[in-house]
């Protein structure tokens, strides 16, 4: 999935203030999401998102997550928000992901039983798959999935989440070895409002892993 000397991407999710994308930076993560889905208690206006996404430097890259929207949801996002990554995180099909002409994220909602490798087939053209818990509500659930059911060869970058934390995201990384994490409820002290702290416990915690992975290597 990656190479022991490169460093794990790091996305925080489901930002609604500006001194949260303003701690995301400063303790580097490299996304920050939007969250544009209305029964989310993590819900953005699209021109809050625009005016947040106005803060975010170069290289931090902002993604607009999308439950079920529709194209025209989705366009208008696209428009306000120039660069904006796609995350689709419902039932959306690969055209319906496709149709924007942007790259995508597609969520996959893991349990036993589910075929990543057919669905990573079917969403061939996701520039990487994000695997989330199976959760009532589609996401955002803080609930971490059983990381065995990841097959060892999937073929596209993978961002693990999931209710991860400080706690546990340097052992996801060890065990998974994705390309990103991202995380929302566990870097939070109430839904929607994110904790300077954690994020940056969080992004020191993705760094230990790495180090972990290089040591390992000997690079
Ligand atoms: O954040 C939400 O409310 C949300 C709603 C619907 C779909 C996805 C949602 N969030 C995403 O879910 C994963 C895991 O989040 P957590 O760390 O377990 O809270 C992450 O990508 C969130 O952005």
């Amino acid at each position: 999935m990656r190479t022991s000397s490169q460093r794990t991407r790091i996305k925080i999710c489901g930002l609604t203030r500006e001194a949260d994308i303003d701690a995301a930076v400063e303790a580097g993560a490299d996304a920050v999401g939007f969250v544009f889905y209305e029964r989310s208690p993590r819900h953005v206006r699209l021109e809050r998102a625009a005016e947040l996404a106005r803060r975010l430097p170069p290289f931090v890259t902002p993604v607009g997550l999308f439950v079920n929207a529709t194209p025209e949801q989705v366009q208008a996002a696209c428009t306000a928000i120039p660069h904006l990554l796609l995350q689709f995180h419902g039932d959306e099909s690969p055209a319906d992901c496709e149709r924007h002409g942007r790259p995508y994220l597609r969520a996959a909602r893991m349990a036993p039983g589910f075929d990543l490798l057919n669905f990573a087939a079917r969403f061939a053209t996701a520039s990487a798959l994000l695997l989330d818990a199976h959760v009532e509500g589609y996401g955002g659930g803080g609930k971490v999935f059983d990381w065995s059911l990841i097959p060892p060869s999937v073929p596209c970058p993978v961002v693990l989440s999931g209710g991860l934390t400080p706690a546990n995201v340097t052992a996801g990384i060890l065990q998974v070895r994705p390309w990103a994490v991202d995380v929302s409820s566990g870097v939070e002290s109430a839904k929607g409002i994110k904790d300077a702290v954690a994020i940056h416990q969080f992004c020191e915690a993705v760094r230990e892993a790495d180090a972990r992975i290089a040591d390992a290597a000997g690079t």
